[in-house]
């Protein structure tokens, strides 16, 4: 299809939303379900890193592979272990918990890798407090540096990514970054869909 591979990272502890993200449901389809049916529409495989595959073995993920972690050491680590295994050029990096993902924005971003700088490592969105480190696309040869990195002791994104070139993604809306991390921000996206069904529940929209 492309000369694109995609990592999905489902091996976050949760702990702000008190239950596993990867497998809440917005609209009947589990999270980490809808996010890696989008990045098999934008790549030729897709792993999926985690600690716990029989968690989610029951979950539709056609043409995805799972990476086992020993252990989760957090999303730097587990997105190394994932390029490790890369043969393509482009790594697309997604996380779980990303319900408002738009795959014609990947698509049109994966389109145009070709004409991101040769020197630059990775390719981003940019917002107030950074980068955008978990809906983008990186170098495979990023590695070396990355491993150098964590051998130092390095765990964040941020941290990692300021010592390299990195081309902004343009985001045709910040919307679809939307993080799903807390009971609150379900309860907003779950309003949402809710407004646009066709039967909204009467309990919402009141009397
Ligand atoms: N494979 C893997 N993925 C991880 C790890 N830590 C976080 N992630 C993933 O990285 C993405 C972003 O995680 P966060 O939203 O920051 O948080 P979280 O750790 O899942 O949840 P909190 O405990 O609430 O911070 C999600 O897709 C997580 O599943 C890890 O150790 N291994
Ligand atoms: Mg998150």
């Amino acid at each position: 299809m492309n000369n694109l591979t995609a990592i999905v990272l489902a091996g976050g502890q949760s702990s702000r939303m008190g239950q596993d993200k990867a497998l809440i449901t917005v609209q009947s389809v589990p999270l980490l379900q809808f996010v890696c049916n989008i990045a098999a529409s934008c790549a030729d495989t897709v792993y999926i890193v985690t600690p716990w595959p029989e968690r989610y073995e029951h979950l539709v993920l056609t043409g995805c592979k799972f990476l086992p972690e020993a252990a989760t050491q957090g999303p730097l680590i587990g997105f190394a272990q994932g390029l490790a295994e890369v043969k393509t050029e482009w790594v697309l990096l997604l996380a779980c918990d990303l319900p408002k993902l738009r795959v014609e924005v990947l698509q049109e971003w994966a389109a145009n890798l070709d004409s991101v700088p040769e020197e630059a490592i990775a390719t981003l969105p940019h917002h107030a407090k950074g980068w955008e480190p978990l809906c983008g696309f990186y170098r495979r040869r990023c590695l070396p540096p990355l491993l150098e990195f964590i051998n130092q002791g390095g765990r964040s994104f941020q941290q990692w990514l300021q010592h390299h070139s990195v081309q902004v993604l343009s985001l045709p809306t910040p919307e679809i970054l939307f993080n799903c991390n807390t009971p609150e921000d379900l309860a907003v996206i779950q309003g949402e869909f809710d407004d646009l069904s066709p039967n909204p529940s009467p309990t919402r929209r009141g009397a």
